[in-house]
């Protein structure tokens, strides 16, 4: 039987933007591709067939666990949804059933329910992360040239699968440094991309937020993916974690603006047709754009010219003008022997 039409490729009756690649990944795919309004079909699993080990984390959504599989003896990661909108579970549900095998992606395992509270339990492979702030920085630049090009290997699978994953931070790029393995996860903000439609521009966290969201700029796309990307390659290079450290919204925009310029903001908006909104109107200010070198100290070795010129094609306030994960991937930087 047709799926009945859909309200989420619903056309904006003004149409300004439009992603430079992957625009038709999910109109040229079966509506049952994407359309996760109607409900999604879930093959569910036991949960007897899991234990829980210990408590890893709490998130805005869930709460997560260290879990292992009694059939096959296996550690896992048991993720349990709060109770959110039906619609948001089936989002994050029908995206990571789409995704789950892609590379670098987090495997989802199984899916199981609460038989009280019915609520869905996701069941996740398991990544020996080490936390970013002991991470990164030990990063070499061939360690950058090798996680980052697993981390646009993911993004770029899944903006080709017509999905953004909206919160692309170091929290959510797991990374087991003995095995080299790196999974993106956190697919529960993520969304599939359609041409001409407006999207709510409360995703991401603050510190990896484009532009585009600060200034409610509606049709953006998997281009916001790559600005987050262009944060944490910057904050890693520059030493400085967060790069852009706002106390709020406005003022993340503000933080982004010190370095990027005021006049090249107002140019940003206006080539979409759009106004700085009123709650920047005490709190912006004329500020110069910054050259990359001001942030290039002794103590910033990583801050090679290929590197600079790689973070200066991704934080652009233009969206359409950041380097796509492809077009990211064929940087001189990533072709140079460190
Ligand atoms: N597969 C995994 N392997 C190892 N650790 C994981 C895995 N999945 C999740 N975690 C840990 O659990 C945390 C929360 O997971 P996740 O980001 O999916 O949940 P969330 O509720 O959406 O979080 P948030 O509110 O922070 O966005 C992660 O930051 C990570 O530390």
């Amino acid at each position: 039987m047709p799926l009945p039409p859909s309200t989420l490729n619903r056309k904006s009756s003004r149409v300004y933007s439009v992603a430079r690649v992957y625009k038709d990944a999910c109109e040229k795919r079966p509506q049952e591709y994407w359309d996760y309004e109607q409900g999604v079909t879930i093959d569910w699993g036991r949960i007897s067939n899991y234990e829980i080990v210990n408590k890893v984390g709490r998130g805005k959504y869930s709460e997560v666990f260290r879990g292992k599989c009694v059939l096959t003896d296996q550690y896992c990661v048991i993720k349990v949804l709060k109770p959110v909108k039906l619609k948001k579970i089936y989002r994050e549900l029908k995206i990571l059933t789409n995704l789950t095998g892609g590379p670098n992606v987090i495997g989802l395992l199984d899916i199981v329910q609460d038989p009280g509270s019915k609520i869905p339990a996701l069941i996740f492979e398991e990544v020996k992360n080490v936390d970013f702030r002991t991470l990164y920085p030990s990063f070499t630049l061939s360690d950058i040239q090798y996680y980052f090009t697993q981390l646009l290997i993911a993004l770029d699978y899944c903006h080709s699968m017509g999905i953004m994953h909206r919160d692309v931070k170091p929290q959510n790029v797991m990374i087991d440094p003995t095995e080299r393995k790196l999974r993106l996860i956190d697919w529960g903000l993520a969304e599939f991309y359609h041409p001409g439609v407006d999207y709510n521009v409360r995703v991401a966290s603050r510190y990896h937020k484009g532009p585009e969201l600060l200034v409610n700029l509606n049709q953006y796309d998997y281009s916001l993916d790559l600005w987050s990307v262009g944060c944490m390659l910057a904050a890693i290079v520059f030493k400085k974690e967060p790069f852009f450290k706002g106390s709020t919204n406005p003022d993340q925009l503000v933080k982004i603006a010190r370095v990027l310029g005021t006049k090249e903001l107002l140019a940003y908006l206006n080539h979409y047709g759009l106004k700085l909104p009123h709650e920047y109107d005490n709190i912006m200010k004329d500020f110069e754009r910054k050259p990359w070198s001001y942030f290039v100290t002794s103590d910033t070795p990583l801050a090679v010219p290929e590197i600079i010129d790689l973070i200066d094609h991704l934080l652009r306030y233009d969206h359409q003008e950041r380097l796509t994960a492809k077009e990211t991937m064929a940087h001189e930087f990533f072709k140079k022997e460190y």
